[in-house]
């Protein structure tokens, strides 16, 4: 499985995840969102390298060029609610991709592996057959929610490529993506932490993406 690090160079990248991650910058919403934003943008830079492409002719005023063109437009998907600022950001770039939206949500279970059951309760997605599948997530924690949707998704259509998306990673999650979907993915992140807390929550990570992006749900 092709593993990208954004953070494994240096760039003005990391200055924006660093905000994200300051406890006193995170706090301000729309700066949060924005770092989302942005870091999608550049994600979706570095994720459109790997897509195929056709050459194809454009007229000017005063001749024609040769410009290599996306084959097919992607399709971006993301999870609710989090993923939204980091969708938009793809969608700043990739601006003719069509999209598809998952609700995944954690219900508490005592007896489930992690303490919670993974609910899939809302899905609207195009056929993904033959299609690029770039999925995007800010937070890739357990995984189970992300490669839960990734089967659901890949029921309706097969897509030829499938690229998940994420800000930052838990090793353990990763590990998760690959036993479960090995070489059918490519896994695309800014940083990868050190480890997930005993309530799935990344460390150092940043706390509550969702939260942090759009006010407490309580
Ligand atoms: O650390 C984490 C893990 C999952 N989702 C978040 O918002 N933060």
């Amino acid at each position: 499985m092709k593993i990208f690090r954004l953070n494994s160079e240096s760039s003005v990248a990391n200055h924006f995840l660093a905000e994200m991650r300051d406890e006193n910058i995170q706090k301000d919403t729309m700066r949060f969102r924005r770092n989302i934003e942005r870091l999608g943008e550049l994600m979706a830079y570095e994720v459109s390298k790997d897509l195929p492409y056709v050459t194809k002719t454009v007229k000017t005023p005063l001749g024609e060029s040769e410009i290599p063109m996306l084959e097919k437009q992607p399709i971006l998907m993301t999870v609710l609610r989090a993923g939204l600022p980091f969708y938009n950001g793809f969608m700043n770039i990739l601006d003719q991709a069509s999209s598809g939206f998952i609700g995944a949500y954690r219900t508490p279970n005592p007896d489930a592996e992690d303490g919670f059951e993974i609910d899939l309760g809302y899905a609207a997605y195009p056929n993904l057959e033959g299609r690029d599948l770039i999925i995007v997530d800010p937070m890739l924690a357990t995984g189970r929610s992300l490669v839960d949707s990734i089967e659901k998704a890949i029921e309706k259509g097969n897509p030829r490529s499938i690229h998940i998306v994420a800000i930052i990673a838990a090793p353990e999650g990763v590990a998760y993506v690959k036993e479960r979907m090995g070489d059918r993915c490519s896994v695309w992140l800014c940083a990868e932490d050190s480890h997930l807390n005993e309530k799935s929550y990344i460390i150092p990570g940043l706390g509550d993406a969702g939260d942090l992006a759009f006010g407490s749900k309580d």
